[in-house]
């Protein structure tokens, strides 16, 4: 059974959400228009939409493709865990649809390189934002590829994409949805789009706050273009020296790869309001168009242990995915992240990773008994091929259908390790070489095959069990220790033969019981040193992550991560 520290009320029920035909009442009682599902190409893949907060069969708008845009990091600092565990949970995802299901992925992702923190950290350092910018920004790319999380189809910066901005931003004051003040600043027009506004947060809230020294018409309103303060980098526009807002740049880069028709759109849940809201209020107001953006897909927070915030760069509270890779690996942190619903928020601590990392090794031991078993090193009882087949079809299936309810991770990983659960309680080795019956290679074969290509599917690379392949001197290594451990085995053999009565029985009725058991005694004091070291090497081997198992006479070994990274 697996157990996911996931936190309470992370995960809204779909019976909160009121939808009727046409119309529905949002909670703050205001009407609006219902999501309906796009015209296109079904998938068979249900996921939870923020837009319905419920789960909704995913349409695409063209055959087999899917158009995701997806926002990216402001780039000021080291990435952290907290970016990790969005960014790798989105990779999973997109891993499921392109692998499992065979669609065609076009993702796009936006680097911030420009924003008020930016300035901050650059002026802070004395150098300049763009300098700051384009270190950090090749810093999360290193991260990312750390962490194997495939590169977007495009990465598009905010810089490189100024005067589509402007342009982006005339037409929406040109639509009447924004405006500029004689300060220089350009703002959306909440009012203006009514009912419409909302769509994350429950409607436009009409205070009456005080506006004070604001240009804007209305508090809500929101900057699509800020003039810039002396000092600051700035762009000429119609409105003056200045720069654009955060939302306009999500929304004038999506809109410039995929017009005004886009299938899929993430990032984490404190990104949903007020910037996925302002980014769907400017791009129907650009294009004119009923609803913008089909699915919104939200990744929960990952937290400290005990902590009520989410690990922020702000709050200070948080690990950088590069001092965290000191300690763990890629690997055991996906694992992670696949024990949990990618919209749960979830706690990160060394017990959950501890949980992972056992996970892992189940994984890894029981592929290699398999293997071991299809060699002939590992001699068993009969095993139930039928039973197992029964399971290995039903795992499949079971798999499929989780992956396509949401993207249920935990669910197909559960799966998973009940076949392997099964396929373990057959191996049970016999201690007698004379005890060995008929053996069933390829089920298990089958199941090896099949688990890795699962795992692979979802971004595990098994680096421990690929690192004897990968380059001559690990070739060489994995020979060296097959030679030792073939050595190891023998002079065991030869040790643990003095135990056996047989070594002694045929010449016993010659010689007498007496004398016969006192030769035995005395070969058993000569030989025990060569047990003890065996149990040394063996004990001093496991250190570096080479783990020799003895079944009966037979010996294998295995490659398991280190102390360092375990
Ligand atoms: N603790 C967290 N858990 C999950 N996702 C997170 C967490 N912190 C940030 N994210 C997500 O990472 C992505 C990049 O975020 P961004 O660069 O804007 O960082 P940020 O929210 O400013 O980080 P910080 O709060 O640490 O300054 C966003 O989708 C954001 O929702
Ligand atoms: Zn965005």
């Amino acid at each position: 059974m697996m157990v996911c520290v996931v936190r309470r009320g992370a995960v809204r029920s779909a019976a909160a959400q009121q939808r009727l035909s046409s119309l529905y009442v949002d909670s703050r009682g205001t009407r609006k228009a219902a999501w309906v599902p796009p015209a296109g190409y079904p998938t068979g893949i249900h996921v939870y939409n923020s837009l319905t907060r419920t789960k909704e069969p995913l349409v695409l708008a063209r055959p087999g493709v899917v158009t995701w845009y997806s926002c990216g990091p402001t780039v000021y600092d080291h990435a952290h865990l907290g970016h990790a565990c969005s960014y790798v949970r989105f990779d999973i995802i997109r891993r499921i649809l392109s692998k499992v299901f065979e669609k065609d992925l076009v993702t796009v992702m936006v680097i911030t390189d420009i924003d008020d923190k930016i300035i901050k950290r650059a002026n802070e350092l004395n150098i300049s934002p763009v300098s700051l910018a384009r270190t950090y920004e090749e810093d999360f790319k290193q991260d990312m590829a750390a962490l194997q999380v495939l590169q977007p189809t495009v990465y598009m910066r905010v810089t490189d994409n100024i005067p589509q901005i402007i342009s982006f931003i005339e037409k929406i004051i040109k639509n009447g949805h924004a405006y500029a003040t004689a300060k220089g600043n350009v703002y959306f027009d909440i009012k203006s789009i009514g009912d419409k506004y909302g769509k994350f947060s429950g409607g436009f809230l009409n205070t009456e706050e005080e506006l004070g020294e604001s240009d804007k018409r209305q508090n809500k309103d929101f900057a699509l273009w800020k003039k810039s303060k002396p000092q600051e980098p700035f762009w000429i526009s119609p409105w003056g020296k200045g720069r654009p807002g955060w939302h306009i740049e999500c929304s004038t880069i999506a809109s410039i790869v995929f017009g005004s028709k886009l299938d899929i759109h993430t990032g984490g849940i404190d990104l949903a309001f007020p910037h996925h809201e302002n980014e769907i209020a400017q791009c129907e107001a650009y294009h004119q168009c009923e609803h913008w953006g089909n699915y919104f897909l939200h990744t929960g927070h990952l937290h400290l242990k005990g902590s009520e915030e989410k690990m922020s760069k702000s709050l200070k509270n948080y690990i950088t995915i590069k001092d965290f890779l000191k300690t763990y690996s890629a690997d055991q942190f996906r694992m992670f992240c696949l024990r949990c619903k990618y919209r749960s928020a979830v706690d990160f601590s060394d017990d959950s990773m501890n949980e992972a990392k056992s996970t892992l090794s189940t994984i890894s031991s029981f592929m290699n008994d398999a293997n071991a078993y299809m060699k002939g090193q590992l001699m068993c009882h009969p095993v139930r091929e039928d039973l197992l087949w029964e399971r290995f079809t039903d795992t499949k299936v079971n798999v499929k259908a989780a992956l396509a309810d949401d993207f249920d991770t935990p669910r197909a990983v559960e799966s998973v390790m009940d076949l392997i659960h099964h396929g373990n309680r057959q191996l049970k080795a016999v201690t007698k070489e004379t005890e060995s019956s008929p053996s069933s290679p390829v089920v298990y074969g089958t199941m090896v095959s099949y688990i890795e290509q699962f795992f692979k599917t979802l971004g595990i690379s098994f680096e421990a069990r690929q690192a004897v392949a990968e380059n001559r001197s690990s070739a060489m290594l994995h020979k060296v220790i097959d030679e030792l451990v073939d050595f190891r085995s023998k002079v065991r053999n030869y040790a643990l033969d003095a135990h056996e009565d047989s070594a002694c029985d045929q010449t016993a009725a010659a010689a007498g019981e007496k004398q016969q058991r006192e030769k035995r005694r005395q070969l058993l004091r000569e030989r025990e040193p060569l047990i003890q070291a065996c149990d040394i090497v063996r004990q001093d081997l496991s250190a570096f992550g080479i783990n020799i198992k003895d079944r009966g006479s037979k010996t294998t070994w295995e490659l398991i991560k280190t102390d360092e990274k375990m």
